[in-house]
């Protein structure tokens, strides 16, 4: 079903599944963290993302197999979103609720197996788990051993062959043979399953899932393993299953073009969060995904507006403040000149005092000495100066970013330019890829020493400009950056400098020079 950008897309007009504040939590480690997405009705839907992401286990508990930590599942039987039949439904603790339109349930309250029969969720496994001693027929018939236990009164009806059990038994057959049919396995319906080839057994899984009249069918990682051909077959099943029968979608692929060919929507989580939700063709291009997931051969094809925007006007400052360094250096040694000769009249004249004026304003580093006699003043001087010289850049030379406040904590320290020697090779810490490095340069971020120095409200404030929420923290890259600013390496650094890990200075430690284009060869750490 296609969406166009204007209008509400389907997921939120019609969703037959909606995932509310899900949180996962195993001991101290956050699997998923307070994420919502909608499915929507008729949609093929992928979840996709790096590993560990936590795909796996939104599945398991929109599939009953994990109690969520918090959170809402709601699954819908009928059109639209039946809001008030979902609250009430919340408030009355009980599972389900038949609704003027269908039915509504709540998935985190049900067994796995009433999240199969009665809400219509099926889904497959990541590593695929069919009857390998049974036929492939027999799988598919011992998915529909619920049906038939019904219909033969729990086994009475069953042993004396009654019509309505007959009846049932046919169609079970029926409904098998036509899912063999259409996943080209009827010719092997009497092989055991386990002699199947592998994309055959993906198939038969599937059919499998079918054959329990699914409305919403979960599928982890339908195409792990299938060769190109098999891919395509795929994708013209999962097609057919949601155009003909009318049956929404959810999968997990890490097969990009099974996920862009095939899907009207995709969701992409990183760290148990989502980073992106729309369209194929959005997702797809949108910074974030690219940055986090997608990764690129080379740096100078990101394409990230905000990024180029903070970039443009680094640069901008940069050229202004080469262009006005000259002038104000003369200014300022004029100034200096004066000051000193003033000062130096007025230590003779007034002593102490004098000297305190005229040394306040050139540097915070006053020896106390400097107050007691106007020879001791005199002599502190040159070493005030040194002192400042030493120095980073002052406040003047800090990077601004327009919408800062916009982000919670605080901008941390930026030089307009890397310090001599060039910038250090950021991507060495493990969770800074080339993309985000490039943001970082844009902040006056550079060396490892200043990630290191990064406080609790600085690490909030970059996770959110990078939109990572979450993720500097669990990465460490403060811990990281301490060991890197030493000369230390760490295991991922060592992978980055070994060429292992798309880098910025592929196979270099350390320093690259300050330049934005990361093309040249870099220095040491
Ligand atoms: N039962 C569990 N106990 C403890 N930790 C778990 C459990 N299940 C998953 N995790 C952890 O939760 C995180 C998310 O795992 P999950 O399997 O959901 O990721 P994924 O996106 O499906 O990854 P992949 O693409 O590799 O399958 C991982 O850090 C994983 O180690």
């Amino acid at each position: 079903m296609n969406n166009n950008a204007q209008a509400t897309p389907n997921w939120d007009k019609d969703p037959v599944l909606s995932v509310e504040h899900l949180t996962m939590r195993f001991g101290g480690l956050v699997a998923v963290g307070d994420l919502s997405f909608n499915v929507g009705r008729g949609d093929i839907t992928a979840l996709i993302g790096p590993n560990g992401a936590g795909k796996t286990t939104v599945f398991n508990c929109v599939t009953g197999f994990y109690k969520p930590t918090e959170g809402r599942i709601v699954m819908r039987h009928g059109p639209g979103r039946q809001q008030e039949d979902v609250d009430a439904l919340t408030d009355s603790g009980q599972r389900w609720k038949t609704t003027g339109n269908g039915a509504v349930y709540l998935l985190e309250r049900m067994p796995d197996h009433e999240i199969s029969h009665k809400a219509k969720v099926a889904r497959t496994f990541q590593n695929i788990r069919l009857f390998g001693g049974m036929t492939v027929l027999e799988n598919l018939l011992v998915a529909q051993h619920n049906p038939l236990m019904v219909a033969s009164g729990f086994s009475i009806g069953g042993i004396l062959g009654l019509p309505g059990y007959k009846h049932a038994q046919q169609e079970a057959i029926d409904k098998a043979v036509y899912w063999l049919e259409h996943t080209n396995l009827v010719d092997r319906a009497d092989d055991p399953a386990a002699d199947l080839p592998y994309g055959a057994q993906r198939r038969l899984e599937i059919a499998r899932a079918m054959c329990t009249r699914p409305q919403l069918l979960c599928l982890d990682e339908p195409a792990a393993g299938l060769n190109p051909r098999e891919s395509a077959e795929l994708n013209e099943l999962l097609k057919y299953i949601r155009d003909e029968h009318k049956v929404s979608v959810l999968l997990i692929e890490h097969d990009m073009g099974v996920v862009m060919e095939i899907s009207d929507h995709v969701i992409v989580l990183d760290y148990g969060v989502k980073i992106s939700d729309g369209p194929a063709e959005f997702v797809k291009n949108d910074p974030k995904v690219i940055a986090a997931y997608l990764g690129v051969d080379d740096e100078d094809e990101i394409d990230m507006p905000e990024v180029r925007e903070d970039i443009a006007r680094v640069s901008k400052d940069e050229q202004a403040g080469d262009a006005a360094a000259p002038a104000a250096k003369k200014k300022a040694a004029a100034k200096k000149a004066t000051s000193k000769a003033g000062s130096t009249k007025k230590a003779s004249a007034a002593g102490a005092s004098g000297a305190k004026a005229a040394t306040a304003k050139s540097s915070t580093a006053k020896s106390s000495s400097a107050k007691s006699s106007p020879k001791a003043s005199a002599a502190a001087k040159p070493a005030a100066a040194k002192s400042k010289a030493a120095k980073p850049a002052p406040a003047a030379s800090e990077v601004k970013i327009a919408n800062a406040g916009d982000y919670p904590g605080s901008q941390p320290h930026g030089l307009r330019k890397a310090r001599e020697g060039g910038a250090n090779n950021l991507t060495r810490v493990k969770g800074i890829g080339p993309a985000s490095e490039k943001k970082l340069n844009a902040l006056g971020v550079w060396h490892f020493d200043q990630i290191a120095a990064w406080k609790k409200a600085e690490v909030q404030w970059v996770g959110s400009y990078l939109a990572f929420p979450g993720r500097i923290e669990r990465e460490e890259w403060v811990k990281q950056a301490r060991v890197l600013a030493k000369g230390g390496e760490t295991e991922f650094s060592k992978r980055v400098d070994k060429g292992a890990v798309p880098s910025s200075v592929p196979g270099k430690r350390g320093a690259k020079p300050a330049s934005k284009k990361t093309t040249g060869k870099g220095g040491k750490a």
